[in-house]
């Protein structure tokens, strides 16, 4: 059993610590919501009342966190997670967050003598609530064996893929792939409507082809029904089209769909669908075919 500091329990955070108290871990956990907290405390962990109290004694810590600036402020902080890290502890920063960001923290905790993995995420809220999440961690390799026990409670495909931040420029190529898979899966779905077909039959036809996705399957009914629930904020999904486009540029390549697809993203965001699943990035291309009668 190892004691867990668990920080942020969001839409992810939530089941992926509910994992790690399933497993027999003595989880700690901290989210500015209360109810968060309380949920987690509902189901076998322990609620903590701030940042330094999820974090104090623990052997390794997990923060699940929005975006760049939440980290920033939860774990590099004058009240955040490296200020009460226990010397020789594991924090694993699970967030999607820029490489740059998390070569700053790494840099931040070998000050401090705490260890640190960037273990961006795949699979959403789903593959986090069935524990099959696909994790590419960046950081030292003996680090990445330690912390083996943790991400098995909730992983499937877990690959060290480099040193500190190459967790997230894999990321930052899931989300372009995703995007992209997203929002051409939303066109064969208006091409296909407007032909005349079902587009569920259509679509689920091809998810049995060389067409098929898990991002397919995952999305079918919110494509289907319009049913735009998160799941995957559009908001969340305009941040990592940014790491994506950044990272580019810093590798000095052309992604020319990339820039396409965060103009979509873009777009979603502008009309309103911030908050909403990024399947929405349907409405979007619908909204590029409203016909108009004459
Ligand atoms: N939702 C998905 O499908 C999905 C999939 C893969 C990766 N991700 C990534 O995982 C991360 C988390 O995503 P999510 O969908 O769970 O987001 P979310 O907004 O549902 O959860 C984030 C949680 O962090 C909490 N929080 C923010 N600042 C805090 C602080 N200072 N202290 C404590 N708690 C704080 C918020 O209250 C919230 O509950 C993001 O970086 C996202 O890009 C999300």
């Amino acid at each position: 059993m190892t004691t867990i500091g668990f920080i942020g329990l969001g839409i992810m955070g939530a089941p992926m610590a509910k994992h790690l108290v399933d497993a027999g871990h003595q989880v700690h956990g901290f989210d500015l919501s209360a109810d968060a907290t309380a949920a987690l405390a509902a189901g076998g962990g322990k609620a903590a009342g701030s940042i330094a109290e999820a974090v104090n004694g623990a052997d390794l810590v997990i923060t699940m966190l929005p975006a760049d600036p939440h980290v920033e402020t939860a774990v590099l902080g004058e009240d955040g997670v490296l200020a009460h890290a226990k010397t020789g502890s594991l924090l694993i920063d699970m967030s999607t967050v820029s490489p740059q960001t998390s070569q700053a923290v790494a840099e931040a905790g070998k000050a401090r003598g705490v260890r640190v993995l960037d273990a961006p995420v795949s699979g959403g809220q789903a593959g986090a609530v069935e524990g099959v999440l696909s994790i590419m961690v960046g950081g030292d390799e003996s680090d990445f064996r330690a912390a083996a026990p943790v991400f098995d409670a909730f992983g499937k495909t877990v690959v060290h893929v480099g040193p500190h931040g190459a967790g997230q420029v894999v990321k930052a190529a899931n989300q372009l792939l995703v995007g992209g898979i997203i929002a051409l899966n939303a066109e064969a779905l208006v091409l296909m409507e407007a032909s005349g077909v079902d587009p569920r039959l259509g679509l689920e036809v091809l998810n049995g082809g060389l067409a098929g996705s898990t991002v397919l399957t995952r999305k079918m009914d919110n494509f289907v029904n319009r049913s735009y629930d998160p799941g995957f904020r559009i908001d969340l999904h305009h941040k990592d089209m940014g790491i994506a486009q950044n990272a580019a540029r810093g590798a000095e390549v052309a992604l020319p769909l990339t820039a396409a697809v965060a103009q979509l993203v873009a777009a979603a965001r502008a009309q309103g669908l911030g908050d909403r699943d990024h399947s929405a990035l349907l409405a979007v291309i619908e909204g590029f075919n409203n016909r108009k009668e004459t």
